[in-house]
């Protein structure tokens, strides 16, 4: 790997210290980043180099999945950092930046690789990428990349000007979107699983899949974010990005390489031929909710409208869920159902194939009907896949039982989300990012069910904090004779899959 300047907006912001710092770091110990490279941290406030230094070193102790005693090695690491105050507005700051990023490449001899993250509120990414062109940091006999994170604009419109802007200084190649559900190891897990493995990619279509089901839940609630969450909702929240994100991984096509460019092709053509909702069409497709106090974990929980910062009469959602078509030869008839919301029952992400049944079945005849296969990839807080099979139970009459066959990589130190796309981008690769095409097609799909909600054309249901969101959701898929899986703890204290 090249060494390289990180240059770092937003240094002495939340994700800085609790995520960025430490997959640094984790690479750095693993010898995944050049021992010889330079970070840069930014924000308003006047740091010195040694408490920025000592800012990192605590978030490591605190964040970071390497702990160990190795001072050498830490010091090492902290000696690549350097802080210079700037605010985002002051074209004369850059110039002070470009200086020191300069003189650190002279001092260590290295080229000018300068890999820009943007770890700052989003309405700041246009004028930094302004700036960064206009100062002269641009210019280098290097390599530049832009690391940016989301949100990716507030709607089509928006996130087409956002684009338009950063294009003026970076090619799309240069642009590295973050998506943290692309860096989540079950998420890349997809495409091993279904192009390695001729089993499922035999019956990973129409012919066999009755239905997809994508589940985010949480059971946190806005947190300190509730200035930003009440302007954006679940469905700018999770759904133009992460939901849209493992949709497209898990109904892709097999490319005939597994390049950045051709996952990316393939990832688009999914939302190409993902149904549009037609304005009559979407208060039966999309079903919108939003909390009331409950209990969660025997803790009682306020209302959505209770939370602080949030308006006592918001009707903004919490909950999202969705039935979508992908109109190609592979999925004609097949809904996938996507389903997100806060304060839910459990923190689950998982992707639950139901595969069809045999309308031939056997043991239906004699009053015991096999029930479907599923196939679960667990994404958090499980990292596991779960095959759900019929067998015979030997000790009840050699009766049918559904048996769950697991893998489980929990047991691997596996690297954090930042980590790995941190890692892809410092090396270009941009497999696990969002390609512009994604994103403008993701608020394409989205636009329409935005201006439905703003038209009030869309209810919006209640929900007790605490449960798996409003009724209107499961009747989502009672329409189409399905209920949703949920995990469940049995007497034995296995996980079992029932109906919800
Ligand atoms: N925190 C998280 O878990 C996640 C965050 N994100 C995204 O990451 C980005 C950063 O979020 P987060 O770290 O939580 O935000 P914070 O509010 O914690 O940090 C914001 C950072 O921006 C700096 N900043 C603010 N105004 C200016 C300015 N005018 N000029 C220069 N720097 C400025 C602040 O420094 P100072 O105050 O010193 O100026 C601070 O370092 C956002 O886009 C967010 O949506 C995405 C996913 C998760
Ligand atoms: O991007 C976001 O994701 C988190 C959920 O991420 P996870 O990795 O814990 O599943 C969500 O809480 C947050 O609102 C959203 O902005």
């Amino acid at each position: 790997m090249d060494s390289m300047t990180f240059v770092l907006f937003g240094a002495t912001g939340d994700l800085a210290k609790r995520k960025i710092y430490p997959a640094l770091y984790n690479l750095f110990v693993e010898g995944k980043i050049p021992a010889s490279f330079s970070v840069i941290g930014m924000g308003r406030r006047e740091v010195a180099d040694e408490q920025f230094q000592s800012n990192v070193e605590q978030s490591i102790k605190d964040f970071s999945r390497h702990v160990n005693d190795d001072r050498a090695q830490m010091d090492q690491f902290l000696s690549a950092f350097r802080y210079s105050a700037l605010n985002v507005n002051h074209p004369e700051d850059y110039k002070k930046l470009l200086q020191l990023a300069e003189q650190r490449e002279n001092d260590l001899g290295i080229p000018g690789n300068r890999m820009f993250y943007l770890s700052v509120a989003p309405e700041f990414f246009d004028v930094i990428a302004l700036n960064i062109r206009e100062s002269g940091l641009a210019e280098t006999k290097g390599w530049k990349r832009l690391i940016i994170e989301k949100p990716f604009g507030h709607d089509l419109e928006s996130a087409r000007e956002l684009n338009d802007r950063l294009s003026r200084t970076f090619a799309e190649d240069e642009i590295y979107r973050i998506d943290h559900y692309l860096g989540k190891p079950m998420v890349q897990n997809l495409e091993a699983l279904k192009f390695a493995n001729p089993l499922l990619q035999g019956v990973w279509n129409n012919q066999y899949i009755a239905n997809v089901q994508i589940t985010a839940s949480e059971i946190v609630g806005v947190e300190e974010r509730a200035g930003y969450y009440d302007h954006s909702g679940a469905i700018r929240d999770m759904v133009q990005n992460h939901m849209l994100q493992v949709l497209m991984m898990a109904a892709m096509n097999k490319p005939e390489h597994v390049t950045a460019g051709q996952v990316r092709d393939e990832k688009s053509k999914v939302m190409q031929a993902l149904r549009a909702l037609d304005p009559s069409d979407i208060a039966s497709s999309v079903v919108r909710g939003q909390y009331t106090s409950g209990e969660i974990n025997g803790n009682a929980v306020p209302s959505y409208k209770e939370e602080l910062g949030i308006a006592p009469d918001s009707q903004n959602d919490t909950f999202i869920s969705a039935r979508l078509w992908i109109d190609n030869e592979q999925w004609s008839g097949v809904p996938f159902y996507i389903r997100t919301g806060k304060r839910m029952k459990e923190k689950s992400t998982r992707i639950v194939v139901e595969f069809k049944q045999d309308s031939t079945d056997p043991y239906a005849a004699q009053g015991q009907p096999s029930e479907p296969n599923l196939l679960i990839i667990h994404v958090n807080p499980d990292e596991k896949v779960t095959l759900r099979l019929n067998s015979k139970d030997p000790l009840n009459n050699g009766q049918l039982e559904t048996v769950l066959m697991n893998y489980n990589s929990e047991d691997k130190d596996v690297p954090e989300a930042y980590e790995r796309l941190i890692f892809d981008a410092l090396r270009g690769d941009s497999t696990f990012f969002a390609h512009w095409n994604e994103v403008e097609l993701s608020w394409m799909w989205v636009q329409p069910v935005l201006e439905a909600f703003a038209r009030g054309e869309v209810p919006l249901h209640t929900y007790a904090a605490g449960s798996y969101g409003p009724e209107a959701s499961d009747q989502l898929l009672e329409e189409q004779g399905f209920t949703w899986w949920l995990d469940q703890k049995s007497e034995s204290s296995e996980k079992a899959v029932v109906r919800s």
